[in-house]
């Protein structure tokens, strides 16, 4: 039987342009469009799918909230892919509506948060509502006895539900863009690229002076560079925190996998989300920047002087 995958539908949206970048033999019956970001989460735990593509942080709007509370306190998946898809939004209405005529707009949340300048500047008095996705949005403003007369999303949604464009480009920053992450079950890690990303999340141990820097050290002492760093509600009332962080490297590398078992140590609890291939942004396969005391042999070789200074071997 051919993979499925889930994604944040229906047709047309960001995250179906992320999927078929990352899946680009699967065919518009292997793709099941979700309504819903914790619709693909449920779809891939419960199996009916083999992988799911979900938004997780956009360049000017930052982390997106059902994601990264899916992540954090629902049933764990493991990220095992990751892409960034420019977001460049349009406004679609029905074909005879001009701009004059539009008084309610429908998008998603991260989109209308992107397009305020252009809205406040062309359309002060419209109202603007939030649906699932931008691609929903156009789905809706579509159909007939429509609730809304517009909707934010890209080109390709506004055509494929038969409206026309009344503006284009009308996102605040030209050069936006979203990363994805690809949903696996839990099972084997992809192999190590030697340009991969590793996420986690972790629960510091109660509230005191340094328990940040703490978790910070273990990257920093080992070479690690960090790529993203969150700070969530853990949901157990105000002024409790954990910290969502994305670094540089795979589990399998061993300052990674040192750093990891460091923050294991000073944290209440840490949960592992994945390590996979970097597509976002350089891939390039030596990092320059690395330290040269970081490198797998530097740790075997710090490793195999620690075992001999136990030994009492001091030549
Ligand atoms: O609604 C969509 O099309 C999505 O894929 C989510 C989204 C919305 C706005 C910017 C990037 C992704």
């Amino acid at each position: 039987m051919p993979n499925r995958y889930a994604y944040l539908g229906p047709e047309g949206t960001f995250t179906e342009a992320a999927l078929r970048d990352l899946r680009p033999d699967a065919t518009e019956d292997d793709r099941v469009p979700c309504d819903g970001v914790a619709a693909v989460f449920d779809a891939v735990r419960s199996g009916a799918v083999d992988g799911g593509v979900v938004p997780l942080e956009n360049s000017v709007e930052g982390g997106v909230t059902t994601t990264i509370a899916e992540l954090v306190n629902g049933e764990p998946l493991l990220i095992t892919g990751e892409t960034a898809v420019p977001v460049e939004f349009a406004l679609f209405a029905r074909p005879g509506t001009v701009l004059e005529d539009v008084k309610r707009v429908a998008t998603h949340p991260h989109a209308l948060a992107q397009c305020r300048g252009w809205l406040s500047r062309r359309l002060p008095n419209a109202d603007t509502h939030t649906v699932s996705s931008t691609a929903a949005a156009a789905r809706a403003v579509a159909e007939p006895g429509a609730a809304y007369d517009a909707a934010i999303c890209a080109v390709i949604a506004g055509e494929r539900y038969g409206l026309h464009a009344l503006a284009t480009g009308i996102g605040d920053r030209a050069d936006a863009a979203t990363r994805f992450i690809y949903l696996s079950r839990g099972g084997a890690l992809p192999e190590p690229t030697g340009a991969d990303l590793t996420s986690l999340v972790a629960f510091i141990t109660d509230d005191h002076p340094g328990a940040l820097i703490e978790v910070l050290n273990q990257f920093a002492v080992r070479g690690v560079n960090l790529t993203r760093l969150e700070s969530r509600p853990t949901g157990d009332g105000l002024g409790n925190y954990c910290f969502c962080i994305d670094a540089e490297g795979h589990v399998a590398d061993a300052r990674v996998g040192e750093a990891l078992m460091g923050i294991r140590r000073v944290c209440r609890d840490v949960r592992f989300l994945g390590s996979y291939p970097r597509r976002s942004r350089g891939t390039e396969l030596d990092p320059p920047l690395r330290p040269r005391t970081t490198t797998d042999a530097d740790f075997a070789e710090a490793e195999r002087w620690l075992a001999r200074v136990r030994a009492g071997d001091i030549d």
